[in-house]
């Protein structure tokens, strides 16, 4: 077998026979009316460039370090003696190290975990892999190449660095054993009649076998008269064929991801329900991921390094960054000017001294704040967000998904983190109901934090037996009284008039919480709590990192699901989303807004409604036509307000930074940071 880079992935077939079979050299199908809308939005060329990248892995991996556990100095120095001590470095990017250095010496540990060299991001740290690489299938002469096809998503996470996973495998040659060599092919969406795609295998699929040109097709056939008069006499005749029935042979050629070794038997693969079906030896891209490279690396990084590192895209690290203001000195000072600035030109008079301090605020991140996650899972940017604010103040992290908010807990379980309060609420619903929230004047003073009752969900110290008990143990907020018709209600006690009817389930529910304590990082078991959303203006800060087309995450092996109607339903709910999240905010807040997208219009739509629907202080935004490509240049950008002229002026320079066979994790970001002023 040979392993090298190529630069470009088709350039070296390992045999005439197999010119394009092995080799990786994807084309992303789009919608051809999508594909219209894109080149109108980027220009064609552009836009060929973007798909280009987009079905190709980034070739390093970006690390966030928890820096309440460790120091960023400190996780680089395990990474590199765990990546060089399991040989992993030749794995990663051992030959690209050698022609790097024109083959004279031996890599530097230092060029396989590298520090991100933009400002303000100091934590986060880079993982070189590479690739394309050509990856030979040398098969035995006399042996037919075994194979397995996986489905797209599993190719996906297989590019990223994972292992192949039994749900994952499609079809398989007939005979794998555990143990037996396998190359891996991908089953992408064909095009088929009235305009529609399928991939063409079902699971279980008996792949027939491919070309080698071994394989002997024998013909025998008798004859009556033979040559000896009366003795019948048998032919056989050798045919080599080159390759035997595999109706989707074609369809694969140019999406060969590696070779593996598998795990399980055939018959294994498709009767188990998950585990491991093949160990990647052999890929196209290698991509250091920590959860698939071996199961003992796992062992290792989860020992060495629990709860210390978490990996993240580089732009989804930014996001935390910009919702906590980070603004350098000079720019702080600039930011405060141009606040006051956009302030009086919106309201056509001198600020008041409200403005003022809210202006100073937005330069002091405060560790005691009170932040809202509205979409949270798994809990990326959530747990960023509580590690910036060094784990005091509060983030309340919500998700729709009761699994998702268990990944939130178990992650910030992991972390060490116990400012994160998960929820399971739909965002869209996440503003209590005024009627219901009786508290009228708490809501109304919105300067003071208001202690919520989603607060219904937290643990809750009650009795059913009619004695009032106190259901908020640290704060003593809210007391259960049993009323003469032997009805209980919560009552908040700076407000006694306002009362909340509880049901006895309810109750009941509660005490069991109370008897079995909340657990670790307030994780009850295998529930989650559920909240009935926030009063108005409860929160200083709100993340909106709105489900979006996820157009903008690489690899991308196939893309003609979205249709233009798809694209314009992620702007409506990101929009029904937003006005929650303006709700939410206290004035002089920040909303962040981001999305993971190359679709200029998905970004501009809800940016256009918000500033018409709503007044803000400032906008910052990153341009929506530079999109992801600029996201290096974004970190080193992202604290300037800009203005259409600026970026009018700069766009030629920031479209130059994208270049497709640079490294960048994610082709298209969006981040927009509101500053929300009176309301
Ligand atoms: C883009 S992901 C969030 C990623 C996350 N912010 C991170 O950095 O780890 C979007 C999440 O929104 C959740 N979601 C979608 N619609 C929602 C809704 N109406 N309410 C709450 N969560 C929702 C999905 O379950 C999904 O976990």
């Amino acid at each position: 077998m040979d392993s090298s880079p190529s630069p470009s992935p088709s350039a070296a077939p390992p045999a005439a026979a197999d010119a394009g079979r092995y080799t990786f050299s994807p084309k992303l199908r789009w919608q051809p009316e999508v594909e219209e809308y894109f080149a109108a939005a980027y220009g064609r060329d552009r836009f060929a460039r973007i798909t280009e990248a987009l079905a190709h892995p980034s070739r390093y991996c970006c690390i966030r370090v928890n820096t309440l556990k460790s120091s960023t100095d400190d996780v680089m120095h395990k990474l590199m003696d765990l990546v060089c001590e399991n040989g992993l470095s030749d794995g990663i990017n051992g030959l690209e190290i050698v022609e790097q250095n024109c083959g004279e010496q031996p890599h530097e540990r230092s060029s396989l975990v590298q520090k991100c060299p933009y400002a303000g991001l100091e934590n986060v740290l880079f993982v070189q892999g590479s690739g394309p690489h050509v990856v030979h299938y040398n098969s035995q002469p006399d042996q037919s190449v075994k194979e397995i096809v996986v489905s797209r998503k599993c190719a996906e996470s297989v590019l990223r660095g994972a292992q192949v996973y039994v749900p994952g495998v499609l079809a398989c040659s007939s005979h794998v054993e555990k143990g037996d060599k396998v190359a891996v092919s991908v089953a992408v969406e064909q095009p088929v009649k009235d305009g529609d795609w399928a991939v063409g295998i079902t699971r279980g699929t008996v792949l027939q076998g491919l070309q080698s040109g071994k394989f002997f097709f024998v013909e025998v056939f008798t004859c009556a008269t033979s040559f000896f008069l009366d003795k019948r006499c048998i032919f056989i005749e050798l045919y080599n064929i080159p390759h035997v029935a595999d109706a989707h042979y074609e369809e694969r050629k140019g999406l060969y991801i590696g070779q593996g070794t598998a795990a399980m038997s055939r018959s294994g693969i498709f009767r188990v329900p998950h585990g491991i079906a093949v160990e990647m030896t052999e890929r196209v891209y290698k991509l250091p991921s920590f959860n698939g490279i071996s199961a003992y690396f796992l062992h290792l990084l989860q020992h060495v390094l629990e709860g210390e590192i978490f990996l993240q895209n580089l732009p989804s690290v930014v996001t935390a960054r910009v919702l906590d203001a980070y603004l350098s000195t000079f720019d702080s000072f600039l930011h405060v000017i141009h606040s006051i600035i956009s302030y009086c030109i919106a309201k056509r008079f001198w600020p008041d001294l409200y403005c003022i301090k809210f202006a100073i605020h937005l330069i002091d991140p405060q560790p005691g704040e009170r932040i809202l996650d509205m979409c949270a899972a798994p809990g990326g940017k959530t747990t960023a967000i509580a590690i910036l604010m060094m784990d005091k103040g509060e983030v309340v992290a919500l998700d729709r998904s009761h699994n998702k908010v268990m990944d939130i807990m178990k992650l910030a379980s992991e972390m060490d983190l116990n400012c994160i309060k998960p929820y399971k609420l739909d965002a869209l619903k996440s503003v209590r109901r005024t009627d219901e929230a009786t508290n009228v004047a708490m809501a109304d003073n919105h300067c003071e934090p208001i202690k919520t009752l989603a607060e219904d969900s937290e643990p809750c110290h009650a009795t059913v037996d009619g004695r009032a008990t106190n259901v908020d143990k640290d704060s003593s907020t809210t007391t259960v009284v049993q009323s003469e018709t032997e009805q209980t209600f919560l009552v908040d006690d700076k407000n006694p008039e306002s009362k909340r009817y509880v049901s006895k389930a309810e109750l009941r529910k509660n005490l069991r919480r109370m008897k079995n304590g909340p657990g670790r990082n307030n994780c009850s078991g295998g529930r989650v709590e559920k909240s009935k959303g926030f009063f108005p203006n409860s929160f200083d800060r709100v993340l909106l990192d709105a489900p979006c087309s996820a157009l903008g995450l690489r690899p991308r092996l196939f893309a003609a699901e979205e249709t233009l109607e798809s694209l314009k339903t992620h702007g409506k709910y990101q929009r029904r989303m937003f006005d929650q999240a303006v709700k939410l905010v206290r004035p002089g807040g920040v909303i962040v807004y981001s999305t993971c997208t190359i679709n200029p219009g998905e970004n501009e739509a809800l940016v256009r409604y918000a500033l018409d629907t709503y007044k803000f202080l400032s906008l910052v935004s990153q341009h929506p036509k530079v999109g992801g490509p600029g996201v290096v240049g974004w970190c080193e950008l992202f604290n300037k307000t800009y203005t259409e002229e600026w970026l009018t002026e700069h766009e030629a320079e920031l479209v130059q930074r994208f270049d497709p066979s640079s490294p960048v994790d994610t082709i298209g970001f969006f981040i927009a940071k509101f500053n929300v002023g009176e309301k």
